[in-house]
């Protein structure tokens, strides 16, 4: 049986400064006027609520919007914020105000491991719905049909190992039988304490520095996508 490839998005499929310089920025000016517009909706409402009550309960949409701004500019990986994210991004897409890169070397072989029959799936903390809008708008077309798994924080953290036995456990594999890509060693470590196999993406695009010797901690490291044999 082929292996499952588990793939993140932030620093391995796609760049730091697209989700930094780009997606964060957007939702940060949105934010504003989408609360003022959509925070009625339920499906905002409930996220807005959330944040208002994990902080205190009482608290003005002005109040919320500007906690949810400060989450951004520390990368906050909260559920809410990243359910909202996803809700802003969406008019982001749609009015082409971006389109999302994908490196070529993953967009060419993820499209090669599709054909060849490996299962493929990502796992992110930007929500689902976010993760679909920017497989679907990626600047080497729509990519959304390769995947046949989409997995967020509903399923845990990432540097969590119960999580990705969660994972495991929803796509009927035993954890050996999946490869996880990542850029982060920390989420690697708790995709290796679950019995995944792990694979380090380490871009010169993202990071100066080439981790190798003790900074992969043990994790095959490749500068591409074209190096790994899953
Ligand atoms: C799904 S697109 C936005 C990415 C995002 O919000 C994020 O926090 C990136 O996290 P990742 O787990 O892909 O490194
Ligand atoms: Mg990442």
């Amino acid at each position: 049986m082929k292996p499952l490839i588990l793939t993140d998005i932030e620093g391995t499929t796609s760049s730091i400064s697209f989700v930094r310089d780009v997606l964060f920025p957007y939702a940060r000016r949105a934010l504003p006027g989408f609360v003022r517009q959509h925070g009625r909706d339920p499906h905002v409402r409930r996220w807005l609520d959330q944040v208002a009550t994990e902080n205190g309960g009482v608290c003005s949409d002005d109040m919320i919007v500007e906690m949810l701004q400060g989450w951004i500019d520390q990368d906050r990986k909260h559920t809410a914020l990243k359910a909202l994210q996803g809700l802003v991004w969406e008019a982001g897409y749609e009015n082409a105000d971006f389109t999302a890169p994908v490196y070529p070397d993953a967009a060419k072989q993820l499209r090669a491991w599709h054909a060849a029959g490996f299962p493929l799936a990502v796992y992110s903390s930007g929500s689902v719905p976010a993760q679909k809008l920017l497989f679907g708008h990626t600047d080497a077309g729509d990519m959304t049909g390769v995947f046949e798994g989409w997995f967020d924080t509903a399923v845990g953290h990432k540097r969590d190992a119960e999580s990705y036995r969660r994972i495991a456990a929803e796509v009927q594999r035993a954890p050996g039988d999946i490869v996880f890509l990542s850029d982060v060693v920390e989420e690697l470590d708790a995709a290796r304490d679950a019995g995944l196999r792990t694979v380090l993406v380490d871009r010169r695009e993202d990071y100066d520095t080439p981790r190798t010797g003790d900074a992969t901690n043990g994790h095959q490291r490749v500068d591409s996508f074209a190096d790994i044999t899953p």
